[in-house]
């Protein structure tokens, strides 16, 4: 059965994790990611985010594809993460398109202060399906959630959307106020890591799973935080 669960549900315990550059190159895993989504919702400030910890105004739209790379530690593993961020713009779609087939997970960001930035999600949500490869793992972000007070989109509406669609989660972000971004990488590592047959733990508990993702998916210990996530 789908469901979605938030908030009190989630623990706050994340695994331990470097921001710092990437000194040397080995690793267990290596995963590449996609963000895409409308021009303006924030998906290279969140890679910022993710891959330095910073919050930067951005001046200037992405033009095709930028690329970024950080190496997590997740129960031990180096998991290398490649992480490329597409331009939102509609001129950039022909180049953007091209970087879905080798993807393993791809990000479809909106902006919880935009509705029309939702809206579009089932377009982009078409995209992976398109151009994606079949097992491509897809997690619904709405970030600028920081901008409570300009809210345009109920989370409960993106859980809706992240059910119908075989979304595994849907989670709000803030890049600005660091909420939720590692905790959405680190779930798509672990999403990934037990589609390759890893056992995941958690390492603050020997339990068994704190929440079941969607049908088809692995159960994953939990990476969780207070802030709005559902594993759908
Ligand atoms: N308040 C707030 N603003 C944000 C957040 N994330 C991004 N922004 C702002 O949103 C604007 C767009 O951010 P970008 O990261 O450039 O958006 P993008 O989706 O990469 O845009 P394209 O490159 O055109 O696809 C910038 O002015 C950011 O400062 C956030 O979490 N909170």
């Amino acid at each position: 059965m789908q469901w979605c669960r938030w908030a009190g549900g989630w623990r706050s315990h994340l695994p331990r994790q470097s921001a710092g550059p990437e000194i040397e190159d080995s690793f267990d895993f290596l995963f590449k990611i996609i963000l895409i989504g409308d021009s303006d919702v924030g998906k290279t400030c969140v890679v910022q985010r993710f891959k330095s910890g910073i919050f930067i105004e951005k001046q200037q739209n992405t033009i095709g594809v930028d690329f970024t790379v950080r190496t997590l530690d997740i129960d031990g593993k180096k998991v290398k993460m490649q992480v490329w961020d597409t331009a939102g713009q509609e001129r950039f779609r022909t180049i953007t398109q091209s970087y879905y087939r080798s993807a393993h997970g791809a990000m479809v960001t909106y902006d919880i202060t935009r509705r029309p930035t939702f809206e579009s999600v089932s377009h982009w949500l078409r995209e992976v399906e398109q151009y994606g490869a079949a097992s491509v793992v897809v997690i619904l972000i709405g970030n600028k959630s920081d901008l409570h007070d300009q809210r345009q989109v109920l989370f409960e509406d993106a859980c809706t959307l992240a059910e119908n669609n075989s979304v595994l989660a849907a989670l709000e972000t803030s890049a600005k106020e660091a909420q939720n971004v590692e905790a959405a990488f680190n779930l798509m590592a672990r999403e990934l890591l037990a589609r390759n047959g890893m056992t995941i733990m958690d390492e603050s508990s020997q339990e068994p799973s704190q929440f079941m993702l969607r049908n088809s998916s692995h159960p994953v210990h939990g990476i969780m935080s207070s802030d709005k996530k559902c594993g759908c």
